[in-house]
């Protein structure tokens, strides 16, 4: 089987080389207005990630619900082996490559391989890195991290770059869904210069401001959770910060 770039692989990269930035909302199955998420973000995120940590119910109700409403790519971010929907086109093909236990970094990913072939989703190959303080949230819990902390970049830099090396194509920074604050921007450019790897940061974002930063820093993919659940209407104007921050760093 040859291993080839899919469509939404293809897609995300495109949008990285044309506007500088991606902009993925994350959506929770759990949440109860997802229709009205959806709604509002149809215009302004370029794909849709969708999953949760803990109590995934309705995930196939929930992808076709969002797959109707917005007609993006749905990308699933999977808090373990139930995370998968034959519905949706892609998977974030994740290794918790900081967790305390293999379950996490290499268990997880191994049994849901199988299904994800079944299904016929698009593996997207990504190491995902759990740094400070995400020990104090959902996924550092499940997920039984150990916790890289933000004042030695250094260690996340080479975590990507060991990433690269293992041959996934994308890191994600992630400072925990509703995180206190997110990742530094020194964390996010060492890691980017270091590795120069696809990153996506998320967790802890908040402000369009703070994500314009972060995409100055070296981000590729900014993710934003939390937010949307209580204020759909931020997406506008973290889409324009995004982009924005996105054209800037095309002009460098
Ligand atoms: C590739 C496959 C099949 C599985 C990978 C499974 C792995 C490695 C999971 C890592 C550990 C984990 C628990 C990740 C969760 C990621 C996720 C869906 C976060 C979404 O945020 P929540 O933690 O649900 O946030 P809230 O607390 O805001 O609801
Ligand atoms: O919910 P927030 O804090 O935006 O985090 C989003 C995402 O990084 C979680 O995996
Ligand atoms: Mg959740």
């Amino acid at each position: 089987m040859d291993i080839k770039i899919g469509k939404v692989e293809k897609k995300l990269n495109q949008i990285i080389e044309d506007e500088g930035a991606v902009y993925l909302t994350l959506l929770d199955p759990e949440e109860e207005n997802i229709e009205e998420i959806a709604e509002n973000i149809k215009d302004y995120a370029d794909a849709v990630m969708i999953g949760g940590s803990v109590g995934v119910v309705n995930l196939d109700n929930t992808v076709k619900k969002v797959k109707k409403i917005t007609n993006l790519p749905i990308i699933l971010f999977p808090g373990n082996v139930d995370g998968l929907s034959r519905y949706a086109d892609a998977v974030f093909y994740m290794s918790l490559m900081n967790s305390l236990n293999t379950y996490w970094a290499i268990t997880a990913p191994t049994l849901g391989s199988i299904t994800i072939l079944k299904y016929n989703l698009e593996p997207i190959p990504m190491a995902y890195l759990c740094i400070e303080p995400a020990r104090k949230t959902a996924v550092g819990y499940v997920g039984e991290i150990r916790e890289i902390p933000q004042n030695k970049p250094k260690i996340t830099a080479m975590y990507c770059l060991s990433a690269k090396f293992f041959g996934m194509r994308w890191a994600y920074l992630e400072a925990g869904s509703g995180a206190e604050y997110p990742v530094n921007n020194e964390t996010i450019s060492m890691a980017k210069k270091l590795s120069d790897i696809n990153l996506i940061v998320g967790g802890g974002i908040r402000k369009p401001e703070i994500a314009y930063e972060k995409v100055l820093a070296g981000a590729d993919v900014i993710v934003t959770g939390n937010l949307l659940e209580e204020d759909v209407k931020a997406v506008e104007m973290m889409y324009d910060y995004i982009k924005k921050a996105g054209r800037e760093k095309l002009k460098n």
